[in-house]
C-alpha cells in the first residue's frame, strides 16, 4: 500500500536540514513525499534541489516576541496560511505531517490537527522555539535532540532521539575541498560558518584578524548572503563563500578545526565529524539564548570551546582561535567518546509508529 507524508519546516537552513537528512531514507521505504514551505524562504531553494517531491508554497508569518508594525497583519497572513494548508493535506491525504520548526510549521501543524492527520514536531534546540511552542499542542508527538529538552514538552508526546545528521555530510573528500579553495596541502585549515545566514559580528571579527591568522593558517570562510568581501577576494589562503551547498561535505573534510555560531545542526554535525569547534553563540539580545545553552553544553561535554559574544573582540577571537588549535587533540579524543547515535534511524521507526496510530 502507498503511503504518503509531508514534510514542512523553513525561514533558516537550520529547519531544513533534518528533512534533507530524512527525504532520501523516505524514499528507500517506499514513501511519497511533499512539502510545504513559504514562498521565499530558503527551504523553496533546498527543495528544488531534490527530485520527486512536489513543493506547495503557503502565505506565513512571522511570529515576534517584541513590537513590530507588522505584527497586526502577520496574523492574518497565518490564518490564510493555515486555510492554504488544510486544503493542500485535504487533497493530498498524507498518511502523517513532520515539521522541523519555523514559522512556516505552525499553519502547517494546525491544518494537519484540523484534517486528523497525525503529526511529529522536531526541536534541534534544548529551549523550543516559539514557532514550535504554539504549534506543540496541535502535534501529535514531539521529538528533541538534547535529553534535557523533555522537561519542556508534554510526557506522553515527547520521544527523545538525538541529532539527525544528514549522511552525505561523512562523505567529504578533503582534496576536492582544497580544489575548490586552491588551497595547498600540509598548512592548517580553519573553517568559520556564521549560521546558515551569516554573522556580521563574526566575519568582522574574523577578517580584522585576517593577515595574522593566515601566517598559519588557511581560511574557508561561509559568510553568509551578501556578505562576502570583494576586496578580499584575491587574498591567498582565504576562500569566501556566501553558502555551500553541496560542497560542504569536501569543505568540512578539508577542515582542522572550526569556528561557528551554536546552532543545532551545525554543531552536530561538527561534532559527528570531530571538529574541534570555537563557539561564539547568539546572544540573549538577538535570540532566546537557545545557542548559549546549546554552545554551554557542549563546552561541558569537552566538545567545544565557547567565546560569549559580549566578550568578542579582536584580541579574543585571535587568542581563542590559537588556543583551540593548540588543544584540537584533546577535543578530539573527547569527541570519539560521544555517542552520536542512530537519530535517524529512530526517526524513521516513530514516524512509522505514529502512522499507524491514525
Ligand atoms: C538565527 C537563527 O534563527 N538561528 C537558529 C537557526 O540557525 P541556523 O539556520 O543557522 O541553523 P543551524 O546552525 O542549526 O543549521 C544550519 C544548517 O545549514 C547548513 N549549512 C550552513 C551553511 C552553508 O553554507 N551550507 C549549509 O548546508 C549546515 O550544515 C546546517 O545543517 O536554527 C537553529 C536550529 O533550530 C537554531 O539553533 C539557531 O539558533
Amino acid at each position: 500500500m502507498s503511503k504518503k507524508i509531508i514534510l514542512t519546516g523553513g525561514g533558516t537552513a537550520g529547519h531544513v536540514m533534518v528533512n534533507v537528512a530524512l527525504i532520501p531514507k523516505l524514499k528507500e521505504q517506499g514513501w511519497n513525499i511533499a512539502y510545504i514551505g513559504s514562498h521565499q524562504g530558503i527551504e523553496r531553494e533546498i527543495i528544488a534541489k531534490m527530485d520527486d517531491v512536489p513543493y506547495f508554497p503557503i502565505s506565513t508569518g512571522k511570529l515576534r516576541r517584541y513590537f513590530d508594525w507588522n505584527n497586526f497583519k502577520d496574523p492574518f497572513k497565518v490564518l490564510k496560511g493555515t486555510w492554504q494548508a488544510y486544503r493542500i493535506i485535504k487533497k493530498e491525504k498524507p498518511d502523517i505531517i513532520f515539521s522541523k520548526g519555523g514559522f512556516v510549521s505552525v499553519p502547517v501543524i494546525i491544518g494537519a490537527w484540523l484534517s486528523g492527520v497525525p503529526s511529529i514536531i522536531h526541536e534541534s534546540d534544548i529551549t523550543p522555539g516559539l514557532a514550535n511552542k504554539i504549534a506543540m499542542p496541535f502535534a501529535t508527538k514531539i521529538c528533541v535532540t538534547f535529553p534535557e529538552t523533555m522537561r519542556h514538552v508534554k510526557e506522553e508526546k515527547g520521544v527523545y532521539i538525538g541529532a539527525v545528521v544528514r549522511e552525505e555530510l561523512k562523505r567529504g573528500d578533503a582534496d576536492k575541498g582544497r580544489k575548490l579553495c586552491q588551497f595547498e596541502k600540509g598548512k592548517p585549515v580553519l573553517l568559520a560558518m556564521g549560521g546558515s545566514l551569516g554573522s556580521k559580528r563574526i566575519n568582522d571579527a574574523l577578517r580584522a584578524n585576517l593577515q595574522t591568522l593566515l601566517s598559519d593558517f588557511q581560511i574557508v570562510h561561509i559568510c553568509g548572503k551578501g556578505n562576502v568581501d570583494a576586496k578580499l577576494a584575491n587574498e591567498k589562503g582565504y576562500k569566501q563563500f556566501e553558502y555551500v551547498h553541496e560542497d560542504l561535505p569536501h569543505l568540512l573534510a578539508m577542515a582542522d578545526i572550526v569556528l561557528s555560531r551554536a546552532g543545532a545542526n551545525s554543531i552536530f554535525e561538527f561534532l559527528a565529524l570531530r571538529k574541534p569547534m570555537l563557539l561564539i553563540p547568539l546572544s540573549k539580545e538577538a535570540s532566546r539564548g537557545d545557542q548559549i545553552l546549546n554552545a554551554r553544553s557542549f563546552e561541558k561535554s569537552g566538545y567545544a570551546e565557547v567565546l560569549m559574544e559580549e566578550d568578542l573582540t579582536n584580541e579574543s577571537l585571535q587568542s581563542a582561535i590559537y588556543h583551540l588549535y593548540q588543544n584540537k587533540d584533546r577535543y578530539q579524543q573527547n569527541m570519539e567518546r560521544s555517542d552520536a547515535g542512530d537519530a535517524l534511524e529512530k526517526l524513521l521507526t516513530l514516524i512509522e509508529g505514529t502512522r499507524e496510530m491514525k
